[in-house]
């Protein structure tokens, strides 16, 4: 699923138009790529788990008025377009895809509905973000094609296609696209994209990090994460390397193979709350590569409060060792920022 997701993302950025990009009420954007990404995976998911329940970032009530005619018609002949190319190795056409499995208007919006879920403490359930990072996506850049299964809030799987992240970033003559994937208690994994079950699935572990071969693996967008913490972190672990700024998971997945030392997202204070599906494919994929996993506090992410991860302390992703330092610099740079908000008051 995650894998034909990645071809009909990537084809659509090559052919996106301007009216094809909706801004939904928080006012972050969503594509024509996202939408039929979501019915596409989500079609899958139904077929193979009728039971599963599925926490989607996407929904298609704006599709469904009047205003959002053109936009539909686009999503449907892309998402049919995605679901009708031709069987691969892995494909089962049980699962409403290959030549023939074209899918009416009507079901391509209530198989984006089949996100709906709202999550919750107990049973199965998937969470899907068909384009995270798409301010990314929109500019050419990293974005990811991110898929989880959460039994009973533990999170059992990760599947994470990153379709332009070099596959090896020391050697760019082998070129884009990963999928990158975890099982609990099987490792991390990468594959190639384009052929992911013919070549053997390379093994991902976190390095060891010296202060020099350190650095921080952040957000593009500023409105994301506060930047400006991060860099005082940075400081206080004497890390001399600049930080690599990337769009979406793909974090997640150059943190698990060591082309980075630590993932810190830390609120910008604007009252945001994380999103399961932004986090949960991610955290299986860097426990199973040996790090750890906890909010700024140290605390383990919550997948089973719904569709978020509650309230917001941030995120804090590293290999063992060099967790509970970022996690005691996060903890002296919150304390700086108090002592300076208490003197701004006096
Ligand atoms: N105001 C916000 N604060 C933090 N994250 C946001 C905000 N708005 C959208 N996001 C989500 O942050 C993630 C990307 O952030 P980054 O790339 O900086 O790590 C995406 O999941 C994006 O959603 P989306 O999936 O719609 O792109
Ligand atoms: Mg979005
Ligand atoms: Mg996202
Ligand atoms: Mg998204």
């Amino acid at each position: 699923a995650v894998r034909r997701a990645c071809v009909l993302t990537d084809s659509v950025f090559h052919k996106l138009v301007k009216n094809e990009t909706l801004t939904k009420d928080d006012k972050s954007p969503v594509t024509v790529g996202d939408f039929s990404a979501q019915a596409l995976i989500n079609t899958i998911i139904t077929r193979a788990f009728p039971d599963d329940p599925i926490v989607g970032e996407e929904d298609a009530s704006d599709l469904r008025v009047e205003s959002g005619i053109t936009l539909r018609n686009r999503i449907v002949e892309l998402a049919n377009e995605a679901l009708t190319a031709e069987l691969k190795q892995g494909d089962d056409p049980a699962w409403g895809i290959g030549p023939g499995a074209t899918q009416t208007a009507e079901q391509i919006m209530d198989v984006i509905d089949r996100g709906n879920y709202g999550g919750g403490p107990k049973g199965r359930m998937w969470t899907l973000d068909p384009i995270d990072g798409t301010k990314g996506f929109l500019r050419g850049e990293q974005y990811a094609v991110c898929l989880s299964l959460i039994v009973d809030s533990r999170v059992e799987l990760g599947v994470i296609g990153c379709p332009n992240l070099p596959i090896d970033p020391s050697n760019p003559s082998l070129g884009k696209g990963s999928i990158f994937y975890a099982v609990r208690g099987q490792g991390a994994w990468q594959v190639p994209l384009t052929e992911p079950f013919s070549s053997s699935p390379k093994r991902l572990t976190i390095p060891a990090f010296t202060n020099e071969t350190l650095n921080l693996l952040e957000s593009v967008e500023k409105a994301h994460a506060k930047l400006s913490f991060n860099d005082r972190v940075a400081e206080l672990l004497g890390i001399t390397r600049p930080p690599t700024r990337m769009d979406s998971q793909a974090k997640y997945c150059s943190l698990a193979r060591g082309d980075g030392g630590v993932y810190l997202r830390m609120p910008t204070g604007v009252g945001y709350k994380e999103k399961i599906w932004d986090h949960a494919p991610g955290s299986v994929l860097v426990e199973e590569a040996g790090g750890v996993i906890t909010d700024s506090r140290g605390e383990p992410l919550n997948f089973g409060l719904g569709r978020t991860l509650g309230e917001n302390f941030g995120v804090v992703a590293a290999g063992k060792a060099v967790h509970s330092r970022v996690l005691e610099a996060v903890q002296k740079a919150k304390e700086e920022e108090a002592l300076a908000a208490q003197n701004a008051k006096i």
